[in-house]
Formats: C-alpha cells, sequence, structure tokens
C-alpha cells in the first residue's frame, strides 16, 4: 500500500542526515512498530508518512501514485489520519461533534452519519452521556479513545501515531493496543505507530528498528 524508496532526511546538512536510502514497505491489515533511541529520527520519519514534511530524497508512493501527484493537502485531508500523544482533540466540542466534524472536514462516506459516529464511541466504551459532554471532562484515557473513534469514521486506509500510549497507564495503553489492532485488522487499514514502549512494539504485527541511520525488520 505504501512504499518509501530511497528515502533520506536532514534538517541541516546532508552529512547530518537522520537516515538515507530507506527502502520500507507498509500493507493494510497489519501494524507496525517504528522504535530505536530517542532522537534517533522516529518523529520525522512518522511526518514524511504523514505529509507533514517532504523527503530530501527519495519518493513515497501510496498506492502506486506518489504523494507528489496527489498533493500533500489532498493526502492529508483524504488518504491518512493520525492520532497524536496529545489526543489533539477539539477542547470546545463534545466527542460526538470532534467526529462529526472529522468526517466532514476529511468529506468521509460517512459524513453527517450521527448513528455511525455514535456507534463508533459506543464500541469504544463510552457512554451515550460521555459522547454529549465537553472532551476535557473525559480521563486521559477516553480522550484517546475519542481520537482513535475519530480516525475510525474517517476513510483513511493509513492510520499514524506517534506515542498513542505516552499518556496512558498500564491497563488504557493495553486498551488502546488492541483497538489499533482492531483497526488494522477488522477495519483492513494500516497502523503505523511510533513508540518507545516495548508492549506496544510486541503488540503490533511487526517492528521496524531505527538506529546507525538504517531501519531493520525485528519482528
Ligand atoms: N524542526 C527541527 N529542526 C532541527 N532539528 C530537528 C527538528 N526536529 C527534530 N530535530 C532533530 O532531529 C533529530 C530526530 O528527532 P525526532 O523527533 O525525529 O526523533 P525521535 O526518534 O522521534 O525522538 P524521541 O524518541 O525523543 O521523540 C533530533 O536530534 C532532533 O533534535
Amino acid at each position: 500500500m505504501l512504499e518509501l524508496k530511497q528515502i533520506g532526511y536532514w534538517y541541516d546538512r546532508e552529512e547530518n542526515s537522520l537516515f538515507k536510502n530507506v527502502d520500507l514497505t507498509f500493507e493494510t491489515g497489519h501494524s507496525y512498530a517504528i522504535v530505536g533511541q530517542s532522537g534517533s529520527g522516529k518523529t520525522t520519519l512518522l511526518s514524511l508518512i504523514a505529509g507533514l514534511e517532504k523527503p530530501k530524497a527519495g519518493e513515497i508512493i501510496l498506492n502506486g501514485q506518489l504523494l507528489s501527484q496527489i498533493g500533500l493537502t489532498k493526502y492529508r485531508q483524504k488518504k491518512v489520519s493520525i492520532v497524536f500523544q496529545s489526543y489533539n482533540l477539539l477542547t470546545y466540542m463534545s466527542p460526538l461533534n470532534n467526529l462529526l466534524t472529522a468526517m466532514a472536514v476529511t468529506k468521509s462516506t460517512h459524513e453527517g452519519d450521527k448513528t455511525y459516529a455514535r456507534e463508533m464511541l459506543r464500541k469504544l466504551g463510552l457512554t451515550d452521556e460521555q459522547m454529549t459532554k465537553n472532551v476535557q471532562r473525559l480521563s486521559g484515557g477516553q480522550q484517546q479513545r475519542v481520537a482513535i473513534a475519530r480516525t475510525m469514521c474517517c476513510d483513511a486506509k493509513l492510520v499514524v501515531a506517534d506515542e498513542p500510549t505516552g499518556n496512558l497507564d498500564e491497563e488504557n495503553t493495553q486498551e488502546v493496543i488492541q483497538l489499533f489492532q482492531t483497526i488494522a485488522h477488522e477495519q483492513d487499514r494500516c497502523v503505523i505507530i511510533v513508540t518507545h514502549e516495548p508492549d506496544v512494539a510486541a503488540a503490533c504485527d511487526y517492528s521496524y528498528r531505527l538506529a546507525h541511520h538504517e531501519f531493520a525488520l525485528e519482528k
């Protein structure tokens, strides 16, 4: 589904490349962890995959189309969905309105379908009452579940997450990992997670380690 071909990236000078000549392939129906030391460049790679930055070398190809052909704006709107450590919800809205807004902005096939949005939130463990109160009144684990439900309401087959369990306790971490597995396996999406947590990496189908400017498949 997603191919990275000979990707290289540096911030200041090419001699200081975080990584170069990276060839990676990601498929729908699977989850992938990206692990590696702090500062090695994991978030940077994710920002290239999310279309937030352009690679300095190489090409990113989605279903046979170059990202530059798709256009980064369209790519970010329709093709990729991002889950952040800090949830990034619209804090002045309810969970339900967060989902409806995302569905409208991304022109999801479920746009305007309140019943579907409610069903996703219910599936992720929110009560009818929690769905309609301000998101800031929910716990961190509940807010992250809303962020994941938002992804499930959008059509993007590619889901990227940067330390999505970084703010969660052990129990919520396990639940969130299972939700990502459901998104990958039951919704046939491609899930790519940057994580420091060995448990999260172990739960993913595959794990790539970034070390010495290269990615190696660990499992
Ligand atoms: N906008 C920027 N300008 C210059 N250097 C940057 C910028 N963003 C990140 N860096 C540097 O690039 C390197 C990789 O950063 P990145 O955040 O991708 O690493 P990471 O592996 O995700 O780290 P962590 O696990 O600590 O989040 C770091 O040395 C960082 O200081």
